[in-house]
């Protein structure tokens, strides 16, 4: 019996556990507890995540929990525990990694794992101190719930509770716990360690647990022959390419696209230095510590696809044959493209497909990257335009107005015999008025540093409905101020 489990002294979240990942046993993980952070607060909580974990309403109220959340009791019928991965960093082999900060407490009856990430060291930290610091745990909270306000699969953040204890970057920072949700946290890594370690058993457990949990139609499948893990790799291509059309449609960054941070649901997973692009650069390197751009925004959809082909080689001892496992990653060529344009068709206030909707694509990009026109702002406004016919804040956007005009016109033909307030209204469902800007984030982390949380409460109702208008908030809507291209956001979190 393990130390955990004889606590008289427990938070009770009001929450049902089961074992979960942890049934799969000692080589996948290692038990421990979080490291307790001195005088916790609130930062900021969503209460949507709240709802969808079940728990009671005043959940936050008690004391205990925040207690809780940052470590310092445990949460009574947990067991909490760490897991071990690798992955490929920056193209290269890592060896092991693991959940060097991230405190699995389990999964819940409901079906959701909850994390503390920035919980205390474990056998995974390396030279880590198991530590985040409060900036990038608001930005994670905040993008994390944006992304789920965009409709974009990703993990779910219940809250940030912080601590004034010292963390040391580059500079010393205060300390925080992001107690995260998803319904797995497993990730690409964690199938390349067991491969890499010619460990086949644990490798075939895992991606039967998988595969049973997360995937059950590849065991009834009549692809590959009824090969489930050929079956099951060419789920996980499909839904990460799903994911990056819509990563790319919305402009987002994600800056450190290593396959440890590569969910094997085709979640978005690791907030650290991402971006949403201000103005439209196809080139853009949201990470400073990215020298070579091996991550810029255009390189995303190779990047993942590199990135599957990694997880295919781990899955090779079950899949059992090179030409099988390759065509299962080559429905990727084909459900990128496709999901890209329906996501760029629907921006565009087209439901349906049809010949020349491409090159219309094409050349408003092309437009929008010569004038580095402000991406979310320019689909808002033709959005707007839609509705309301008044062109001039779309077309005061470009320097290159006839070339503009140019596309317009093709954008006209192509809606000649639409219902343009129909349109109007799927272009303002897919062109979102409010997405989390670095500035943006970076007033509510410097109130939030100083002890007014204010700011992450409102960011985050407008990011919850970020299609909405939400009158009054236009602020929240503008272009970035001068200061905001001086930020630098690295690997550092
Ligand atoms: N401060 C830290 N202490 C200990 N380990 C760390 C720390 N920062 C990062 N790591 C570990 O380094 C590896 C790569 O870090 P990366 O930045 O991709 O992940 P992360 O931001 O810590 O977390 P996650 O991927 O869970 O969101 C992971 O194994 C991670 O746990
Ligand atoms: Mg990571």
């Amino acid at each position: 019996m393990s130390l955990l489990a004889e606590d008289t002294e427990a938070a009770d979240l009001g929450l049902r556990w089961k074992p979960g990942f942890a049934a799969l046993g000692p080589a996948f993980l290692t038990e421990l507890r979080p490291t307790p952070l001195p005088d916790p607060y609130w930062v900021g909580r969503s209460e949507a995540v709240a709802r969808q974990l079940g728990l009671p309403a005043g959940w936050h109220e008690s004391g205990a929990t925040l207690a809780a959340l940052t470590g310092s009791l445990p949460v009574a019928g947990t067991r909490p525990f760490a897991t071990v991965y690798s992955g490929h960093q920056f193209g290269v082999w890592a060896g092991q990694l693991g959940d060097g900060r991230a405190i699995m407490l389990g999964e819940t009856e409901g079906g959701l794992e909850v994390q503390l990430k920035g919980a205390g060291r474990t056998p995974y930290s390396r030279g880590g101190d198991g530590r985040a610091v409060l900036r990038s745990s608001i930005r994670e909270f905040l993008c994390s719930e944006a992304m789920h306000g965009l409709g974009i699969p990703t993990t779910r953040a219940l809250c940030v509770t912080g601590s004034d204890a010292p963390v040391y970057r580059e500079e010393i920072e205060s300390a925080a716990v992001v107690t995260r949700v998803a319904p797995s946290f497993v990730r690409f890594g964690h199938f390349e360690h067991f491969a890499a370690n010619q460990r086949n058993d644990e490798l075939r457990a895992l991606a039967d647990y998988v595969i049973d949990r997360y995937y059950p139609a590849c065991r009834n499948t009549e692809r590959f022959g009824g090969n489930a893990y050929a079956a099951f790799l060419e789920a996980v291509s499909e839904r990460t390419a799903a994911l990056l059309a819509q990563w790319q449609a919305v402009g987002f960054c994600h800056g450190v696209m290593n396959t440890d941070n590569m969910s094997i649901l085709g979640l978005t997973i690791d907030y650290g230095p991402f971006q949403f692009l201000d103005g439209f650069d196809p080139r853009h390197i949201c990470n400073h510590s990215d020298t070579s751009g091996r991550y810029a925004f255009n390189q995303q959809p190779n990047v993942a696809y590199w990135n599957l082909f990694c997880l295919a080689q781990a899955l090779l001892p079950l899949i059992g044959d090179q030409e099988v496992a390759v065509t299962a990653l080559e429905s990727y060529k084909t459900v990128f493209p496709n999901e890209f344009e329906g996501r760029m068709r629907a921006k565009l206030g087209l439901p349906e497909a049809a010949e020349g909707d491409r090159a219309l694509i094409e050349g408003v990009l092309k437009l929008l990257a010569a004038g580095k026109v402000d991406y979310t702002i320019f689909w808002r406004r033709l959005s707007n335009y839609m509705a309301d016919g008044n062109l001039e804040p779309v077309r005061d956007l470009f320097l290159d107005r006839p070339g503009f005009d140019a596309w317009l016109l093709s954008f006209s033909q192509r809606h000649a015999a639409a219902d343009r307030a129909r349109a109007a209204e799927l272009m303002r469902r897919s062109n979102p008025k409010f997405v989390l800007r670095n500035h943006l984030g970076q007033q509510a982390i410097e109130a939030s540093q100083q002890k007014d949380h204010s700011g992450v409460a409102v960011l985050l109702a407008l990011l919850q409905t970020p299609f909405e208008e939400h009158p009054g908030a236009d602020a929240y809507a503008g272009f970035p101020p001068d200061w905001a291209s001086t930020i630098e956001i690295s690997c550092s979190s």
